[in-house]
């Protein structure tokens, strides 16, 4: 009897179910499917009555641009972004299939993406068709952003987007973008993040036999370094432990591989001593670190060329904008999205958490970083945060709910007039 309530209740053509249809579409790495997702939300559109734009800046790799037109065009637009791709999941670890999107009895919806972030994908469409049907219209222009690879780090998605002409042409006042699920009763909102560095250091020296005591082996060079590197990373650990700051204002090191060694037919040559040894490290660093600081201590004490060690970044975000400033959006005075955006929420009953940086990395880093402020938010309280992780899920009552904030949020920001001119 249950499995045929649950079947009816799969047919039938609901906010939750089309949840479950997009959260089906695998777009999982390393070969996420771009074109059905897009499809699926291009036949949402028309149905809703939103004009819609693909671009393609890389092959293969699609923005869906989906468009609201405001009553007045000469006021700045405003954006909501999601990603289309998600990260891998290990089918056989989760008490649900991952791109199965299961409805347990309770109401939990399991599916890689249910956080991450197909949620708010869908949410900005059920709140739009909402507020159409109650004859809502806007002042300023509404866009929805669907864009691929934010997992890999968003080179070819939004960083390409953000640099775009037709990125300008959109004349962004403000954008919201993904944030992070709550386990308490209020909602968190994140108004900057940590910075991606991805450090690789390399160690050389002369190889010799593994029975043999010498100095300066490459092997002997890299494990300084890790040790020290260790070091660094409990200073911040420590911090953290002790109550004194949040992990996502500490600067994170963690280290992702180790090579080295000389491969033989059976695994490595046992007793020879390497010639290079390298490992990689994943940093994250907090908008207010100093960049130069961090970089002479990667050079001068976790890579120094007197012990024969070289550096790279794979990755090295920028922490300060053109303008030298810190990569952060202003939540005070000065920025009267942030007060919209604030009342629209508890006008809906939702409490928001004290604003945070964001303990890792989203494609608004882009945004922000042309001067365009920008809200990480996705209405998820008391639900345990599973971004990444084994069972992600998400409660169909609090995917619900979110409509229904996104509706108030929506539409308070797009009927902001503007600051008025100052009277002198
Ligand atoms: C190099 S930026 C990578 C972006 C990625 N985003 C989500 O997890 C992250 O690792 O935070
Ligand atoms: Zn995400
Ligand atoms: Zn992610």
């Amino acid at each position: 009897l249950q499995s045929n309530s649950q079947e009816q209740q799969e047919e039938e053509d609901t906010p939750i179910t089309r949840f479950q249809k997009y959260l089906r579409i695998n777009t999982a790495h390393p070969n996420p499917n771009y074109t059905a997702p897009i499809s699926f939300l291009l036949d949402q559109a028309r149905l809703i009555g939103l004009t819609s734009r693909t671009i393609e800046f890389v092959p293969g790799k699609p923005i869906l641009l989906l468009t609201w037109l405001g009553s007045n065009l000469n006021l700045p637009s405003i954006l909501f972004n999601s990603h289309l791709d998600y990260v891998p999941a290990e089918s056989e670890k989760w008490i649900h299939p991952p791109f199965s999107a299961h409805r347990t009895i309770d109401g939990l919806i399991y599916a890689r993406g249910a956080q991450d972030d197909k949620c708010i994908g869908v949410q900005y469409l059920e709140a739009i068709k909402n507020l159409k049907s109650r004859g809502f219209s806007p002042l300023r222009t509404i866009h929805i952003s669907y864009v691929p690879e934010e997992e890999l780090g968003g080179f070819d998605g939004m960083m390409k987007f953000a640099a775009s002409s037709e990125f300008k042409d959109l004349n962004l006042g403000f954008v919201m973008d993904e944030g992070q699920a709550s386990p308490g009763d209020e909602f968190r909102v994140f108004y900057g993040e940590r910075t991606p560095w991805h450090l690789v250091i390399r160690a050389e020296g002369i190889p010799g036999h593994g029975a043999k005591l010498y100095d300066n082996s490459a092997m002997e060079n890299l494990m300084k370094s890790v040790e020290l590197i260790s070091k660094f990373r409990e200073t911040q650990f420590d911090l953290v432990k002790a109550g004194k700051a949040a992990n996502s204002e500490v600067i994170s090191v963690n280290p992702v591989y180790l090579k080295a060694g000389t491969p033989s037919t059976n695994g490595f040559v046992m007793n020879m001593q390497p010639s290079e040894a390298e490992a990689g490290y994943d940093l994250r660093l907090h908008p207010m670190a100093d960049p130069n600081l961090m970089e002479k201590r990667i050079a001068e004490e976790w890579a120094p060329s007197i012990r024969n060690m070289t550096y790279i970044f794979k990755v090295k975000g920028n922490l300060r904008d053109n303008l030298g400033r810190p990569i952060m959006t202003p939540i005070d005075d000065s920025n009267p999205w942030w007060f919209i955006f604030k009342q629209a929420v508890e006008a809906t009953g939702g409490k928001l958490a004290k604003p945070e940086v964001l303990l890792s990395t989203t494609d608004s880093r882009f945004i922000r970083a042309m001067g365009i402020p920008v809200l990480g938010f996705s209405p998820m309280s008391n639900t345990p945060v599973l971004v990444h992780d084994h069972n992600e899920f998400l409660r169909d009552t609090v995917f619900m709910k979110g409509i229904e904030v996104y509706e108030s949020v929506i539409s308070a920001l797009s009927s902001f007039e503007g600051v008025s001119a100052q009277v002198i």
